[in-house]
């Protein structure tokens, strides 16, 4: 055990996890030169072509060291807040963390976010200065940045390039001499912590977990404790670039185990596994269940599909743990689902992953959060979609989720971030200047204000200059109301939305006007209507005009005008008959570009 090292790579989005990780593959001889290609470990297409991490992945190196054999887990872990539970579980099977700082950006969010974690955990914190190969790179002032957040000697920042090599072996060494081997007792019953799992649809679930105490060998009676489910390790191994089988995995190491699960709902990031026959006493502290916070109908665009569509989901759950859904029905999309995602990265790459996969065309309704409504009986109801509000009259309040958001800008941008954080009904709770220029400011602030386009646009008033971390810290009491939106007198349902009282009039407003430029004209007059329970708020009309594709066509090319035709049909096909209107997807997601 000695000579094993487990370490995991913390960083902001785009500060060059991932291309470190491939440097040290690289160097450690773990991947050769035919099977390198960037980013390794992100295995997901989706992941390469966003370059983001949304999976955690392990990886085995061995190094050859001062005449010694070292083992060395790495364990990539995904930056995007949504998936800050899985972060902070592989950061619970390590001792020691590469904190890497983009050398030209400085501090972030994430990086003070992931810090704290792996802080609580008691890592071995080995700051990495990356990307110093950039004309843009102000390593002086980030060196100052790094040692005032936490408190390490000037020298044992690791200056390095994950692009250009520089600072790798620097690194190795560091991660040696550095970071302590595993402690725990071979001899005591097995526990270990699951961190992650991957879906094979030959093989099933494949676990991975690292040994805390004990050793699993292949063929013993397991238990996962929090589920209460037994099964047989019909193989372990450790994980290379593919699956490597062993006999066992020993106390302190990482490894995976296949024992024929078939759905992911079984298999819990953060849960322990023992042994059936000698049982640990306690788990492995720390174990969540993971909460959605967004939640959101998800409708096939050809109602025939419904069927297809559940089947697809289902095998998007096997591999999704996080995902949950079941069947809705709604008076404008007819039958659907309601599903409930970590947030809208999470819902994004849920609907990619239907169409990509699945081949599914689908249509998604305004997200929501979860609301809780205490009626006048004093019973509280949990509400994700408008459609699920009772009438205002059974309504003693409601409650709102809140979160506790942490904004790292330059000085010049906090007017602007200041305003636009009191617009999402914010309240600054902390500044803090880090440097002469580089701010912190937290504030308490409703999820359902940060879930739509807050971050974008903090993005855009900061010119890139502010990042967001932001954890939940409960619910609170607010004056919401639920707006409906009518079309010719017929209510949307998949348009309604729950807003706070003060703004309603203005989103209605808003909405109405984006829906009059998004709806196409038809032979007959609409009109869009915003209203509070019977209480109309807003109007706008689209006016009466078939559009006429080819008008502009006189003569000429008989396979042009064709193609337009096909061109709108095909448009078509993305629409919903609402009573008599005509709705485009886009519609549904009005609400989401208002402003
Ligand atoms: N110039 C330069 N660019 C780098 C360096 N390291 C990474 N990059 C680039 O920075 C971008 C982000 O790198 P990634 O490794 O994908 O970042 P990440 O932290 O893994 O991002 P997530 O997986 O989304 O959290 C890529 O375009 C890399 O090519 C470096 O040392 N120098």
């Amino acid at each position: 055990m000695k000579n094993i090292r487990n370490f995991c790579i913390i960083a902001h989005i785009d500060h060059g996890k991932s291309t470190l990780a491939d440097r040290l593959l690289q160097s450690t001889n773990t991947v050769s030169a035919r099977e390198m290609q960037a980013q390794v470990l992100d295995d997901m297409d989706l992941e390469r072509e966003r370059g983001i991490t949304i999976k955690s992945h392990a990886i085995q190196m061995n190094y050859k060291f001062e005449g010694q054999e070292y083992i060395l887990n790495l364990i990539d872990t995904p930056g995007h807040v949504d998936f800050s539970y899985e972060v902070s579980r592989s950061i619970a099977a390590c001792e020691g963390a590469l904190l890497v700082v983009d050398a030209s950006q400085g501090i972030e969010a994430q990086t003070i976010s992931n810090l704290f974690l792996a802080l609580d955990h008691n890592l071995e914190i080995i700051p990495v200065l990356n990307k110093i190969d950039l004309p843009g790179a102000m390593p002086e002032e980030v060196k100052d940045q790094i040692v005032d957040l936490i408190g390490c000697d000037r020298d044992a920042i690791i200056p390095a390039s994950a692009k250009e090599g520089i600072g790798i072996n620097e690194i190795l060494a560091a991660i040696i001499h550095r970071i302590e081997p595993p402690k725990g007792n071979p001899d005591a019953e097995l526990q270990a912590l699951i961190f992650d799992s991957t879906f094979n649809s030959y093989r099933g679930i494949e676990v991975i977990f690292r040994v805390k105490n004990g050793r699993i060998n292949k063929g013993d009676k397991v238990k996962f404790v929090a589920t209460g489910k037994e099964y047989f390790a019909d193989e372990v191994g450790i994980l290379r670039l593919t699956k490597e089988p062993r006999d066992y995995v020993d106390c302190g190491d990482v490894g995976y185990i296949i024992s024929g699960i078939k759905v992911a709902k079984e298999v819990k990031v953060g849960d322990t596994i023992t042994h059936s026959e000698k049982p640990t006493k306690e788990a492995i502290k720390g174990f969540e269940e993971v909460k959605p916070m967004v939640f959101a109908g998800i409708y096939p665009v050809d109602t025939t599909e419904f069927e297809d569509l559940r089947e697809a989901m289902e095998k998007l759950q096997l591999n999704d743990a996080a995902l949950i859904w079941e069947p809705e029905t709604s008076a404008a999309l007819g039958f659907g689902f309601r599903c409930g995602f970590l947030g809208m990265l999470h819902m994004e790459i849920v609907q990619e992953r239907l169409e990509r996969e699945f081949d599914m065309t689908v249509l998604t309704t305004v997200p929501s959060v979860r609301f809780n409504v205490i009626d006048k009986k004093g019973e509280v109801l949990e509400v994700s979609a408008p459609s699920e509000m009772p009438d205002p009259n059974y309504i003693d309040w409601i409650e709102e989720p809140f979160i506790a958001a942490q904004i790292i800008t330059a000085s010049d941008y906090v007017g602007p971030i200041m305003g636009l954080c009191m617009e999402k009904r914010g309240i600054l709770k902390n500044q803090v200047y880090l440097t002469a220029t580089r701010v912190e400011l937290t504030f308490d602030m409703p999820l359902s204000e940060v879930v739509f386009d807050f971050f974008d646009k903090l993005k855009t008033i900061s010119r890139g200059y502010a990042s967001l971390d932001y954890h939940l810290i409960g619910y609170q009491e607010s004056n919401l109301v639920k707006l409906d939106i009518l079309l010719n007198g017929d209510p949307v349902d998949a348009l309604s939305a729950i807003v706070h009282r003060d703004k309603a009039y203005e989103w209605g407003k808003k909405l109405c006007e984006k829906l009059r430029e998004l709806l196409p004209r038809q032979q007959f007059e609409i009109a869009i209507q915003a209203a509070i329970g019977a209480k109309i708020i807003a109007r706008e009309t689209v006016k009466a005009l078939r559009k006429d594709v080819i008008a502009k066509c006189y003569g000429g090319d008989i396979s042009r005008k064709r193609k337009l035709l096909e061109k709108q049909k095909k448009g078509k096909k993305r629409m919903r008959q609402i009573g008599n209107v005509e709705v485009p997807q886009e519609a549904f997601m009005a609400v989401l570009k208002i402003n």
